[in-house]
C-alpha cells in the first residue's frame, strides 16, 4: 500500500513563481488518483544538485513510500535532477525509465532528450519524470500501473505480492481476444471449449484476488435493515447536497416555470432583466443568481386567460446568492457520513440516501429466447418461465443483500450487449444466468469480450453442477465490473450463486465470509461423479425447522472410490438460514 507520496517540481523558473509550476499539480492529481488515501507532499526546488540531493534523502530517510520528480532530466546545464538522483539511490530500475521513453517516444523524437532515471534507496522508490506537464501525463499513464506493486516488493509485503501474482494469473489465462459476435456463422463456432477447465480451488482463489480490488463495495442492505447496524468503515458522502444550485422561497417571472423536480434547458441561460418563476427545492436556471421570494414582487402583467405571469416588478432590491442553496450547501462531497464504529440510526440513513450512498451493487439478469417471465398468464409453447431472476434474488435477499431486477434478455448479440449495458451502467456486480456453454446461442462470453472488452478470467470449472460457470471482468464508465455468467439450468445457477457470488459478496461485505460446514450422513448410497458435486439436502426434519438451506459437498470419483454408501459421511455447507424475522 503506497501510503506516503513526495512530489518534487525541479525547477529555477517554477521556484521563483510557484504559479507557473504545471506538473506538479498534475502529477498530484494522477497520484490523488491513484492512491485516493495516501498522503502527499508537494515540494518546488530550485535546479541545485546539492540541495535535491539533501531533500531526496531526508524524505528517503524518513520513510516516505514514493518520490516523484518532475523536471530538471533535460540537456541544460542546469539539468542535474538525474545526477541528484543517482547519488541517492542505492540501486537504479532502468526499465522503468525505458518503459517511460518508449511510450513517449511514440509521441514525440524528443523524448530521446530526456534523462531520467528511477531507482530505489532502502525501501523507498524515487522516479524522474520530464518537465513538461504533457510528457508527465503521458509517463504517468506508463508508470502507475507498477508502482504499487514495486512499494509492496520494496516493503517485502508477501501477501499483497501474491494477491496481486494471482489476480495477474487469472487476467492471463482467458485473453482470447474475440471479433465481432457472428450468429450467422454457426458452422464456425467452437466445437471444443476455448476455455481451461479450472479446479474449484482455483476458480476461488481468482474471483477472491480479483474481488478484493472492488473498492467500491457497500454492505447492502435493504434499508430498513441498516437500522441498529454498525458502519464497518467510514463511509463519504457520493453526491453533494444539493446536487445543483436549489431555491430556497417562492418567486415570480416572465421567462419560464421552474417547479422541484424540473430540469432547465441548460443552453437558454436567463439574460439580464429576465427571471424564472421557480419553487422551493427546484434548481435555480442557468443565468441566475439569486431568488426574491414571491411576497417581494408585484405583477405587472399576466397573459389574458391568468395562466401565466409575463412580468413581475421586484420589489427589494436582491442580493447575489440569496436564497439559493449551492451546490454542496448541506453536505460536500466527500463529506464523511459516517464514521466506522457508528451505529446507524433513522436520520442517518436518510443522510446516506440522499448523498447516493446507499446504492445497490448488484444486478440480476436472466438470458434466453426460451424464457417468459414468470406471472405471464399464457406459457407459449417452447418456452418456459424464467425461473432463475427471482430465485437469485431470493437468494442474495436470504443472504441480506439486495439486488436490481434486470429482466430477461434475448439470445441476440445486440439485444444481450443492450442489457448489459444497462445493467452495468447502475451496478458493480452483474449476476447474469444462460448462454455461457457451447451451443450457437451461447453468446454472453463472446458478447462479453467484444463488446465490453471483458477479461475472462475463467469460463470453465470443474464442479457439478455449473460446468460452464463464468467470471469476468471489464471497465464501464470508468469504473471496473464484475461479471458472474452462471450456467442457466436452475440447479447450477443456484448453486453457483451460493458457492461464487453470495461467497464473494460476503468476503467483500463482512467478516464472517466462510460458509459454516456440518457433517451429515448419507441415507442412501450415492454414486460419486468425475467432477466434485454439489447436492441440496433433501429437507430432514431437523433442517426444516431451523430453516437452514444445505448443499452437500460430494468429492469426485476416484479409480477407487466411485461410491459413497448409506450411512457414510459427508461434509455440507450451511449456505443459507431463513430468518423470518428479516422481512
Ligand atoms: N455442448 C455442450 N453443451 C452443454 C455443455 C457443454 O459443456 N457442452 N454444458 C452443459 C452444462 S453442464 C450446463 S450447466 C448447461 C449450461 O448452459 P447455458 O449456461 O449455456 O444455459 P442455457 O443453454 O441458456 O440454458 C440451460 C438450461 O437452463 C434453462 N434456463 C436458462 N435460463 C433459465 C431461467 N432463467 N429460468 C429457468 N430455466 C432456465 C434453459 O431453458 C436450458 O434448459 O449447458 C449444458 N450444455
Ligand atoms: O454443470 Mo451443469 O451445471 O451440469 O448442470
Ligand atoms: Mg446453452
Amino acid at each position: 500500500m503506497v501510503k506516503a507520496v513526495v512530489i518534487i517540481t525541479v525547477s529555477d523558473t517554477c521556484c521563483k513563481d510557484h504559479a507557473k509550476d504545471q506538473s506538479g499539480p498534475a502529477l498530484f492529481q494522477l497520484v490523488k488518483e491513484k492512491f485516493p488515501d495516501a498522503d502527499i507532499h508537494t515540494i518546488i526546488l530550485p535546479d541545485e544538485k546539492d540541495l535535491i540531493e539533501k531533500k531526496l534523502k531526508y524524505f528517503c530517510d524518513t520513510k516516505i513510500d514514493l518520490i516523484l520528480t518532475t523536471g530538471g532530466t533535460g540537456l541544460s546545464s542546469r539539468d542535474v535532477t538525474p545526477e541528484a538522483t543517482k547519488a541517492v539511490i542505492q540501486r537504479e530500475i532502468p526499465a522503468i525509465s525505458t518503459a517511460m521513453t518508449i511510450e513517449s517516444l511514440k509521441k514525440t523524437p524528443m523524448a530521446m532528450l530526456s534523462r531520467a532515471i528511477a531507482g530505489i534507496r532502502d525501501s523507498t522508490l524515487i522516479v524522474n519524470f520530464p518537465g513538461s506537464k504533457k510528457a508527465v501525463i503521458e509517463c504517468a499513464e506508463v508508470v502507475m500501473p507498477v508502482l504499487s506493486h514495486a512499494q509492496s516488493l520494496l516493503a517485502n509485503n508477501l501477501n499483497e505480492v501474491s494477491r496481486v501474482h494471482d489476480a495477474m494469473k487469472a487476467e492471463h489465462r482467458c485473453s482470447h481476444k474475440m471479433s465481432k459476435v457472428d450468429v450467422s456463422k454457426v458452422a464456425l463456432r467452437h466445437r471444443e471449449s476455448p476455455y481451461p477447465m479450472l479446479e474449484m480451488s482455483e476458480a476461488f482463489q481468482i474471483v477472491d484476488a480479483v474481488m478484493s480490488q472492488w473498492k467500491e463495495c457497500v454492505e447492502v442492505l435493504p434499508l430498513e435493515q441498516c437500522i441498529g447496524k454498525v458502519a464497518a468503515q467510514d463511509i463519504r458522502a457520493k453526491e453533494p447536497m444539493p446536487p445543483f444550485p436549489a431555491s430556497i422561497k417562492d418567486v415570480r417571472k416572465v421567462r419560464s416555470a421552474l417547479t422541484a423536480g424540473d430540469e432547465y434547458p441548460q443552453d437558454s441561460p436567463l439574460v439580464a432583466g429576465e427571471c424564472a418563476r421557480v419553487n422551493t427545492g427546484a434548481p435555480v436556471p442557468p443565468g441566475a443568481d439569486c431568488v426574491v421570494q414571491v411576497e417581494d414582487t408585484r405583477l405587472i402583467k399576466a397573459s389574458e386567460d391568468y395562466q401565466t405571469e409575463l412580468e413581475v416588478e421586484v420589489l427589494v432590491a436582491p442580493a447575489a446568492h440569496q436564497d439559493v442553496r449551492p451546490v454542496g450547501f448541506d453536505i460536500p462531497l466527500g463529506t464523511i457520513l459516517l464514521e466506522k464504529g457508528d451505529v446507524i440510526d433513522a436520520a442517518q440513513i436518510g443522510i446516506l440516501a440522499g448523498a447516493g450512498c446507499l446504492e445497490i451493487p448488484v444486478a440480476i439478469l436472466s438470458t434466453g429466447n426460451e424464457l417468459q417471465e414468470p406471472s405471464e398468464v399464457t406459457l407459449h409453447p417452447s418456452h418456459i418461465r424464467d425461473s432463475n431472476r427471482l430465485m437469485l434474488r431470493s437468494l442474495l435477499r436470504e443472504h441480506g443483500y439486495a439486488s436490481v431486477d434486470s429482466g430477461i434478455a434475448r439470445d441476440e448479440p445486440g439485444a444481450l450487449a443492450a442489457a448489459i449495458a444497462t445493467a452495468l451502467s447502475s451496478v458493480d456486480v452483474l449476476v447474469c444466468t444462460g448462454g455461457v456453454s457451447m451451443g450457437e446461442r451461447d453468446l454472453l462470453k463472446p458478447v462479453l469480450q467484444h463488446d465490453f472488452g471483458a477479461s475472462i478470467h475463467f469460463g470453465r470449472v470443474r464442479m457439478k453442477p455449473g460446468k460452464p460457470s463464468t467470471f469476468a471482468t471489464c471497465t464501464y464508465k470508468g469504473r471496473t465490473k464484475y461479471i458472474f455468467a452462471l450456467p442457466g439450468n436452475p440447479v447450477s445457477a443456484y448453486v453457483c450463486c451460493v458457492l461464487f457470488v453470495v461467497r464473494a459478496l460476503r468476503r467483500c461485505t463482512r467478516d464472517t465470509s466462510e460458509y459454516a460446514r456440518m457433517r451429515v450422513r448419507l441415507a442412501g448410497d450415492v454414486t460419486l461423479d468425475p467432477r466434485p458435486e454439489y447436492a441440496r439436502a433433501c429437507s430432514s426434519r431437523l433442517l426444516s425447522v431451523c430453516g437452514a438451506s444445505v448443499l452437500l459437498e460430494l468429492p469426485a470419483a476416484t479409480d477407487t472410490v466411485k461410491v459413497l454408501a448409506a450411512d457414510s459421511t459427508v461434509s455440507a455447507l450451511i449456505v443459507g438460514r431463513i430468518d423470518l424475522t428479516r422481512s
